[in-house]
């Protein structure tokens, strides 16, 4: 396959050099994030709690479960007492009780005796395991004959089993997922102190940029796409977001559309305006409000002229206005951030995929192509889109994950093996030529 804007011939790509690596400038926002230190923290409701950052270690107060529990529909009995129990000479013990569920035993089971229990009841007292009903037969008089042996414990769920009082269940750090909300509910914590969302005011920038709900477009005009992929990113990292408009590109009215959303945000994140051209004024304008940026240009593509600073303690990232060039610096260099800043350690959702068609474009860059992906036999199948300008707004929203092509590389056969970087909301395509 053949990329557009990514073809090849081998030309080394112009003003390549000095261009700090993928990896550098990732380890600078790292460095920067750690500075910052985790954002600050607040209460909410268990209901809000899932996908949220656990600002605080949670500790059980008491016993999962409080008291041993039968976990099996059957007889609590003495393990010892039904040892020889088999087939053919099945052990009669007689039922005392029956225990059904929100109830306890109030007998004990001395030898040859058991109490009817349901799963998840209380383990009568003396009773040390259950033997299921299946492997029990009725007899008269109130007794039932048990046909299999059991071990001491078996069938029941101890107390404490869980997790013990006083220990610690969810550690600070820990993103709340489906399961850990429901762990919360049954250690009684309905309200629960999580890292606070950090602001990210999100201002794009050019003469040629309307507003998305814009009826039609004149010429040269484009809809402002890049704010709302940039905030349904931020929003899926666990940031909140505030759309702060289109700046025009003169630096008086680019000031003061900055300035007015950083009033009440925690972090800017600019699209446009971050290349050579001569209305490329971000960079340079930022930097006279006082913005102290780490980098700006990284040898990656799309999204080679990304920037990112920090400004009163405050983030700054200056995308690329292309679609493509923004969504790919924001998934490489934001989404770390806005984890650690949450304080969530950051591993890169990478893994190794394979790809369904040959590939052959230009070195010099560290390439992320979006691409479609499947699952084939249980391994991840990728391949790349055959639309690969950073221009297009199609390619990133039918791309389902980043295949990152490294800087030397100019040719790969199908079927290489190649680094893949998952998306927040990465879903598989179909299987191609499957129905459905
Ligand atoms: N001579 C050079 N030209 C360019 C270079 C270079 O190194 N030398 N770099 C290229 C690369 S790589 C990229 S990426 C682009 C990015 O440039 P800018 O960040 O300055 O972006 P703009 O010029 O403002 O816009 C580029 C493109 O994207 C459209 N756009 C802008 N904002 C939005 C938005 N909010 N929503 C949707 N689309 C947007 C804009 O209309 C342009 O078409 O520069 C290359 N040039
Ligand atoms: O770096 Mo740019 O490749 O067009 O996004």
């Amino acid at each position: 396959m053949t990329h557009d804007s990514a073809t090849s011939g081998g030309t080394p790509e112009v003003g390549l050099e000095g261009l700090l690596s993928y990896e550098q400038a990732l380890s600078r926002v790292l460095a920067a994030a750690r500075e910052l230190g985790p954002v600050g923290a607040e209460e909410v409701s268990l209901e809000e709690a899932a996908g949220r950052v656990l600002a605080e270690d949670v500790v059980a107060e008491e016993d999962v479960p409080l008291a041993s529990r039968a976990t099996m529909d059957g007889y609590a009995v003495r393990a010892r007492d039904v040892e020889q129990a088999s087939e053919k000479s099945p052990v009669v013990v007689r039922v005392l009780q029956t225990v059904t569920a929100g109830s306890q035993a109030s007998a004990r089971v001395g030898p040859l005796e058991c109490v009817r229990v349901m799963t998840g009841v209380p383990l009568p007292p003396g009773a040390d395991a259950v033997v299921p009903q299946e492997v029990t037969a009725p007899q008269p008089g109130g007794a039932i004959a048990v046909m299999r042996p059991v071990g001491t414990g078996a069938n029941t769920f101890a107390a404490g089993g869980d997790i013990r009082a006083g220990e610690v269940a969810l550690r600070e750090g820990r993103m709340l997922t489906a399961g850990a909300v429901g762990l919360l509910a049954a250690l009684g914590r309905v309200r629960v102190r999580v890292r606070r969302r950090p602001v990210f005011a999100v201002v794009a920038t050019g003469d040629e940029v309307v507003e998305a709900s814009a009826p039609r477009l004149g010429p040269g005009q484009v809809r402002n796409s890049n704010a709302y992929a940039l905030g349904a990113q931020l929003r899926a990292w666990g940031a909140s977001v505030r759309l702060a408009g289109v700046a025009r590109d003169d630096e008086g009215a680019l000031r003061d559309t900055v300035l007015a959303a950083m009033e009440r945000a925690d972090a800017l994140a600019i699209t446009g305006g971050m290349s050579v051209g001569l209305r490329d004024l971000v960079h340079a304008t930022l930097a006279a409000l006082g913005v102290q940026w780490r980098f700006h240009r990284v040898a990656i593509r799309p999204g080679r002229p990304v920037a990112f600073g920090v400004w009163d303690g405050r983030p700054v990232f200056g995308l690329p206005g292309t679609p493509g060039g923004a969504m790919v610096a924001a998934e490489l260099f934001m989404r770390p951030l806005v984890r650690v800043w949450l304080g969530h350690p950051w591993h890169p959702p990478e893994l190794t995929g394979t790809l369904a068609t040959p590939l052959e474009m230009t070195p010099g860059r560290l390439r992320w192509l979006r691409a479609r992906a499947w699952l084939s036999g249980g391994r991840l199948v990728v391949e790349p889109l055959a639309r690969q300008s950073s221009s297009s707004v199609r390619s990133p929203a039918e791309a389902r994950v980043l295949v990152a092509i490294p800087v030397e590389v100019e040719r790969l056969p199908a079927g290489a093996e190649v680094r893949v970087r998952l998306l927040a909301d990465t879903e598989w395509d179909g299987l191609p030529g499957a129905a459905g």
